[in-house]
């Protein structure tokens, strides 16, 4: 979709962890003719129709669009949390395939990782024991070097025997960043991550998504709404009626806000127009 220097085949591999092993896509994500529609026959939404993207590895990408262009729909799709009604997805060079709920739950776990607006972290479980979770669902080696380093990567490792209650929004929100972090996956997909985050504590999270992506080779893909979070990223992608309607490479929050009062226009007339 956009392109920027596109690191080789295998040269992102466990960047973050040190680890070898396990050559990595240099294509971390790739949509051809994603289409998704809801509701019952005669009376259907298309939520995405005919999408097609791809992403390098270690890239940064914001998707932005008007309320109901299909964003949550595609970050879904993209994930592995949705089926797509037709299309191909794949995320790091493997394609989710249209097997068993089992199958398309271990793609997740093995290959994705998510970062929501309400954190999502177990209110029962330690820092340390919320972040070792996405291991322990993939019947992965309990690594306890790997979580710390997970936790040190966000700021945390000295957190690790708090429970969330104890912390604010944008530390859990970094816990959260940790968990998605811990099984190295192919893609991070967060959706509006600074949703429910003040000014101050929104930037320290985008500035560690964006960190997470320069020094560590991660992917992360941000559906928001915000301008600002979407400077942090290499590129937007602009969604409008749940098609790509355009991107923007290191884009400036002014450029943001102008393509989507431009797009809210389109959007305006074409339902104006009954289209
Ligand atoms: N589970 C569902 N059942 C029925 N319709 C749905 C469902 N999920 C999404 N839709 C519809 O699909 C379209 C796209 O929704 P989606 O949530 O992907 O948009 P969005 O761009 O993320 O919107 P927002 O910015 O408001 O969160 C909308 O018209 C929405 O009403």
């Amino acid at each position: 979709m956009w392109h920027r220097e596109c690191p080789t085949e295998g040269e992102t591999v466990n960047r973050r962890t040190g680890v070898s092993g396990g050559a990595r896509a240099a294509e971390a994500l790739r949509l051809d003719g994603v289409s998704k529609a809801y509701g019952a026959a005669g009376n259907t939404v298309k939520a995405l129709d005919g999408v097609d993207l791809s992403l390098p590895a270690g890239s940064f990408t914001a998707v932005m669009g008007p309320s109901g262009s299909g964003k949550t729909t595609l970050l879904h799709c993209a994930a592995g949390l949705e089926r797509p009604d037709a299309g191909r997805v794949a995320v790091d060079g493997a394609e989710i395939g249209h097997g068993s709920e089992a199958a398309l739950a271990k793609f997740r776990r093995d290959r994705v990782g998510f970062v929501f607006q309400q954190y999502n972290l177990l209110p029962i479980l330690t820092v340390g024991q919320n972040v070792v979770l996405p291991l322990k669902l993939a019947g992965r080696k309990i690594d306890a070097a790997r979580v710390d380093s997970a936790l040190r990567a966000v700021g945390l490792a000295d957190r690790t025997g708090d429970l969330p209650e104890g912390l604010s929004g944008g530390q859990r929100q970094r816990v959260a960043i940790a968990r998605a972090l811990v099984t190295d996956p192919g893609v991070v997909f967060a959706d509006e991550p600074t949703g429910a985050l003040d000014l101050r504590s929104a930037g320290d999270v985008l500035a560690l998504l964006r960190t997470t992506v320069r020094e560590h080779g991660t992917t992360v893909v941000m559906v928001t709404h915000d301008p600002v979070a979407a400077s942090y990223a290499d590129a937007v992608v602009f969604l409008a009626d749940g098609r790509i309607a355009g991107s923007l490479v290191d884009p400036s929050v002014e450029a943001v806000a102008e393509r989507l009062v431009h797009l809210g226009d389109r959007v305006d007339r074409h339902h104006r127009a009954g289209v």
